[in-house]
């Protein structure tokens, strides 16, 4: 589903990053963890297609990322890859349930409430979908971060330390909520993580 391969990166003026080759099947679990520093968001964007790679290739499901235009890129990350950032990406103007159709009408054109409102159930957001987002804790921001990386059921979901900002109780929540979706969705799941309570639940792990 996911294949990486010779993959390798330079931002400009620094030094070039090489990467593990990676082979992830649906359903699959995968922990990418490191120092601070040594490439792993840099990885992750790679993988979704949001840096272009120096060396090497990225398929997913036997589409090869290079050779698509932006504007393909795109559309094929919108439609396949749920993508969980270390800092959120919302529409500022927007409320907590108003950001959440969005997600779900581009570029799947569905406005299914049942799965808005059981996500944010899961994710206890439920009382805040009336909100702005800029009037939620950062907690809850990362939760909604997460709800938007999965409301349109990504056949692969890519998480930058999703539970950074979390206590122990929506900890727990994430950790069941993303494997549970990876299940029932088939999705790959590959989390970047310093996270010592997540790191306990996945054994499939690789060290840049
Ligand atoms: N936009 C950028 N321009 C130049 N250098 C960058 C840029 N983004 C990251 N870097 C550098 O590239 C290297 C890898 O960064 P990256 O963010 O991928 O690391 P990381 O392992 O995810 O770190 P952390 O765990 O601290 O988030 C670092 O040395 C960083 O300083």
């Amino acid at each position: 589903m996911v294949t990486t391969s010779n993959l390798s990166y330079a931002y400009q003026n620094g030094k070039e990053i090489t990467f593990p080759d990676i082979d992830l099947t649906p359903g699959e679990h995968l922990l990418v963890i490191g120092p601070s520093g040594v490439g792993k968001t840099t990885f992750l964007y790679l993988m979704a297609g949001l840096l272009p790679s120096l060396k090497g290739k990225v398929s997913i499901s036997g589409t090869t990322l290079n050779s698509l235009t932006r504007r393909q890129m795109d559309r094929f990350r919108g439609e396949h890859i749920g993508l969980i950032f270390q800092q959120y990406h919302f529409i500022k103007s927007l409320n907590v349930a108003d950001n959440l159709k969005l997600r779900q009408h581009f570029p799947k054109n569905s406005n299914d409430k049942t799965r808005r409102n059981q996500l944010a159930d899961r994710l206890g957001l439920s009382e805040h979908l009336h909100k702005k987002v800029t009037a939620l804790s950062q907690g809850q921001q990362q939760r909604l971060g997460i709800a938007l990386g999965l409301i349109h059921r990504p056949q692969i979901i890519f998480a930058d330390e999703p539970t950074s900002n979390l206590d122990d109780v929506n900890c727990a929540k994430v950790i069941d909520l993303l494997k549970e979706e990876a299940e029932i969705c088939k999705s790959s799941l590959l989390i970047i993580t310093h996270d010592l309570r997540v790191m306990s639940h996945f054994k499939n792990q690789v060290t840049l």
